[in-house]
């Protein structure tokens, strides 16, 4: 099949909890990603990320059990893949591929998937690398190199959750992102609202830029180790959970665990509600919304991810069980739960 114009792809990258997910369902509500791919990436084994995306798009495609830039990039390769054979057989017409890596990848080697191998090179162009980081704890996110790996490898640099800090934290923020990549342009953005002609058709991917910072990018095959200290919990229930409990267990774990949970997110079946409740945060700052309603034929179920440092697996099973079993007490350092 003759084919004409390579398929563009958007990487959004970018920390735990920094807001990749708000601005890949910006890019989806926008008319002229409508017939985007999107392939998401999430750090453990739950399709929790896919599930708060919005369902405007046929393919929507997941990558769990890992991470895009270790042992998965073989998977991406293979989705790529199957993208292109139906792109050839004319069963889908793609006008774009959106990646959102997980907040823990380096995107180097997504990169490196798109300039080594050849069929990849054949079918894509890589459009932009963006990466969106959270301004309000961006300095102690940088403490973790691949915080550091995602800013130096942008084209893009979203400052987002500007209305968590002040202006002159932002200035400050922004002078300490120009040091790491002096080259990508940086935009201060609430929501990630940023302005979709900055990140779509804008063709900023610079390959020389990136040598710069790797000069064995189209080389070498990438040997990444992520800090062992973060690590992820999941926790799963087909049992309802009491709101009360949940609330309770939350308020303690995000006042007294906050700083150690860099990310946490959960869909949860919850007793007498009727509709999905929604539970996630980023360190001390939490949110809890109701989402849609449970559909007639889909299971109830909760399930919870947590990723951070410090994790202590027993005392999450304990404190996800006071949220299941009413006559479960929970003790913890010196809190008592009833
Ligand atoms: N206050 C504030 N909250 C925001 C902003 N942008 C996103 N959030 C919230 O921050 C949390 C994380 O946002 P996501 O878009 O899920 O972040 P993410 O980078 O996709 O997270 P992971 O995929 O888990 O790494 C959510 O609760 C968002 O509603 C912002 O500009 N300001």
């Amino acid at each position: 099949m003759l084919k004409q114009h390579k398929i563009p792809v958007t990487i959004l990258t970018g920390f735990l909890g920094a807001g990749k997910t708000t601005l890949l369902n910006r890019l989806l509500r926008d008319e002229q990603n409508r017939r985007a791919a999107v392939i998401i990436n999430e750090y453990g084994d739950t399709g929790i990320d896919s599930e708060l995306v919005i369902k405007t798009h046929e393919e929507i495609i997941e990558i769990n059990k890992g991470c895009i830039c270790c042992n998965v990039r073989g998977d991406l390769i293979k989705v790529l893949k199957n993208l292109i054979v139906k792109m050839a057989k004319r069963e889908i017409h793609l006008s774009r591929i959106i990646i959102e890596t997980t907040g823990l990848a380096n995107p180097a080697p997504v990169i490196q998937t798109f300039l080594m191998d050849e069929v990849m090179a054949y079918w894509f162009d890589i459009d932009s690398v963006c990466t969106v980081v959270d301004s309000k704890h961006l300095p102690l996110h940088l403490e973790q190199e691949i915080a550091q790996e995602q800013i130096a490898f942008a084209d893009l640099i979203i400052m987002n959750k500007a209305d968590l800090v002040s202006q002159e934290e932002l200035a400050d923020l922004k002078l300490r992102i120009k040091k790491m990549n002096m080259t990508a342009e940086v935009i201060t953005t609430t929501n990630s609202e940023v302005p979709i002609n900055k990140l779509i058709g804008v063709q900023s991917f610079d390959l020389s830029a990136k040598l710069k910072i790797q000069s064995n990018l189209l080389t070498e095959s990438h040997h990444h180790h992520h800090d062992d200290n973060v690590h992820s919990i999941i926790l799963k229930s087909d049992k309802p959970l009491f709101l009360d409990r949940v609330n309770k267990w939350f308020t303690y774990l995000v006042q007294m665990k906050g700083e150690s949970l860099y990310r946490y997110k959960g869909i949860l079946n919850v007793k007498d509600i009727d509709n999905r409740v929604v539970y996630q945060g980023v360190h001390m700052l939490f949110a809890s919304t109701e989402d849609r309603k449970w559909k007639q034929d889909e299971p109830r179920k909760s399930e919870l991810i947590f990723i951070g440092t410090k994790l202590d697996e027993e005392e999450l099973k304990k404190g996800f069980r006071y949220c299941i079993d009413e006559k479960f007490k929970l003790q913890t350092e010196g809190y008592f739960f009833r």
